[in-house]
């Protein structure tokens, strides 16, 4: 999701070698390029040293008098929120919080109130939990906060849908939009029926042996091969095969490396300088492959990077299908349909580029999105699903009333008006999705344009986050039902619209919310058709919830099936 690229290497040990050995190499290059330096400025100046330290010694004092000037900011505004340290403001008492790093915010919430500021590294952010200021923010002033903050590590020239801005945002989204329409969904509902299918027959022979299991996994592998045969046309054999490649890949690119947890936790505290960070990476990595392929027996201590391998396969897949003479229905055909570029394109053809009046994507643009789609399709959905067989094992009297509801208005049609008339699944989706919601942190806007939000003056460049867990649990939106109670029907009642928040709001909301509700419905009713989701011994101990990028069980969901 990122689109970064990224080295990993097998076991611990190598990764030791490996960090030694570019430490000894970065710490040669360095000092190879500070000798030039030297010796190249003081061919003009005879006292370089000490002018280069006199630049040095200013400029970093302009920057930490900036550093703390930036401090100030919420007092400046008459903002409350917790103090600051020194460069990483309040970075690290948000990791280091015992559930995980969003939930430091709910707990600030209620010291500070529903809007106050903190700070990640020296970046000023104002954290909101009030509905009526969210619906401003996010639907009314739309236009004055089209932009989120770039993600760690981003490339700056990455133009994909969760990354660009401005003009660019609105023609790709103008274009992509029409491909997850309704319309457009019920031609794909077949493709992901069928891939619910071949979880039903892996899940016949877990049943068989009456033992408890992680289920979380088989969802993973089951939400993946539905992006690809929907986004791609993949028929691929993930499910059936534990080493598919496209599985291990994209299991690898959401976990972090050594160079790039410290990368990213740099660019972190110091965005100014992502560039440098930006680069550094690239080039770790260019450096890691070129040991690959040219030291012998080096393919099998370094890894090949996963975002690059799984860009080149979808770039082939690209050129496969605008050669091929059967046109399926699917995210790609629709998306090819939308792009205007001549069939020898590549990313660096002519054609990559587009006017932003046109209504059309480039070369690169197409590739960025459909590899977004299979990141941000994959570990959302499974997640959610993983959550929902969680709630189903301890939730046994609503399973029963969800069972019902599939089995007096579902027969064996499966098409996409029939699940969508399904009232208390959706109810049940929903209300999980609002205990657990998975996603919070990517739910930010940056202001473009000067304004005024409920009285409150709000300056171009101002982030602003939503404490998502504040919202989804207050009682005020959510009562008379306690909100910590599992209760479904709590959605009969109409709500703040800007209450439920899994898929953010507003026109930048979540592009695939109507896809991710599909599948999720149809994978839940064919296992609701066939089995009763038990607890086991793990279900409890076994539960916790761990946030990299996305909130998810750290150690999967561990449930028994019986067969009805
Ligand atoms: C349960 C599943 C999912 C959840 C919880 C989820 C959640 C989210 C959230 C919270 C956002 C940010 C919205 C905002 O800022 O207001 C988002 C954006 C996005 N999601 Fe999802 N998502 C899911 C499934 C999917 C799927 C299946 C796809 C694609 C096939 C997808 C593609 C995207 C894209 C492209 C964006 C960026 C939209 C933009 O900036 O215009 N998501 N998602």
């Amino acid at each position: 999701m990122l689109g970064s690229c990224k080295i990993l290497v097998g076991q611990r040990q190598k990764r030791i070698l490996l960090g030694f050995c570019l430490g000894l190499v970065l710490a040669y290059g360095l000092e190879m390029v500070h000798q030039y330096l030297c010796s190249l400025i003081s061919f003009f100046v005879p006292t370089t040293s000490w002018i280069l330290l006199i630049v040095f010694v200013i400029l970093l004092i302009i920057y930490i008098k900036q550093i703390l000037n930036s401090y100030r900011t919420f007092q400046r505004i008459g903002l409350n929120g917790p103090k600051p340290s020194f460069v990483v403001g309040n970075f690290i008492q948000m990791l280091k919080h015992p559930k995980y790093p969003s939930f430091r915010l709910t707990e600030w919430t209620k010291q500070y109130g529903k809007i106050f500021g903190f700070y990640i590294g020296h970046t000023p952010i104002i954290c909101i939990s009030d509905p009526n200021f969210i619906q401003e923010m996010m639907v009314t002033q739309f236009s004055s906060f089209h932009s989120r903050r770039p993600l760690p590590l981003q490339q700056l020239d990455l133009r994909h849908l969760l990354a660009c801005t401005g003009q660019e945002w609105k023609r790709q989204r103008q274009v992509i939009n029409p491909t997850f329409s309704p319309n457009k969904l019920k031609e794909m509902i077949e493709l992901v029926n069928k891939c619910g299918d071949k979880l039903l027959i892996k899940l016949d022979e877990l049943c068989e042996k009456q033992m408890e299991f992680d289920i979380g996994l088989l969802l993973k592998r089951t939400t993946l091969d539905i992006i690809f045969n929907c986004a791609f046309g993949i028929e691929s054999d993930i499910q059936n095969n534990i080493t598919d490649p496209y599985f291990q890949r994209c299991a690898q690119v959401f976990k972090f490396n050594l160079i790039q947890m410290i990368l990213t936790f740099l660019s972190t505290l110091f965005p100014e300088f992502n560039i440098v960070w930006v680069n550094i990476f690239r080039y770790c990595n260019f450096f890691l492959l070129w040991i690959r392929d040219n030291i012998p027996f080096m393919e099998y201590l370094i890894d090949v990077d996963p975002n690059m391998w799984l860009q080149s396969k979808v770039e082939n897949v690209i050129k496969k299908r605008q050669q091929s003479e059967n046109k399926r229905i699917d995210l790609l055909q629709l998306m090819l349909d939308a792009s205007s570029f001549h069939e020898s394109a590549n990313l660096s053809s002519p054609s990559n580029e587009v006017s932003q009046s046109a209504r059309t994507l480039s070369y690169s643009e197409l590739l960025m999105n459909i590899y977004l789609f299979m990141l941000a399709g994959y570990e959302t959905s499974s997640t959610a699903l993983s959550y929902l067989c969680y709630v189903l094992a301890t939730h046994q009297h609503e399973q029963k009333i969800l069972q019902n509801e599939i089995e007096h208005n579902l027969t064996s049609d499966f098409n996409y008006e029939n699940i969508n008339k399904l009232e208390y699944l959706d109810m049940f989706i929903r209300e999980t999705l609002r205990m657990y919601p998975i996603a919070p942190f990517i739910v930010n806007r940056k202001c473009n344009d000067d304004c005024t939000i409920n009285g409150m003056q709000i300056k171009h460049g101002m982030n602003f986050i939503i404490d998502m867990f504040s919202v989804h649990y207050d009682p005020v939106l959510w009562g008379p039902t306690d909100p910590n109670i599992f209760y479904p029907e709590r959605f009969k009642t109409k709500r703040h619209p800007a209450a439920w928040l899994p898929f953010g709001i507003g026109p930048r909301n979540c592009i695939g919310l109507r896809f991710a509700m599909m599948e999720i419905k149809l994978t839940l009713i064919k296992i609701l058709k066939c089995y009763t989701v038990l607890s086991g011994e793990k279900t409890l101990s076994h539960f916790k919830e761990h946030e990299v990028f996305v909130i998810s069980p750290k150690f999967g969901i561990w449930i028994q099936l019986q067969r009805r």
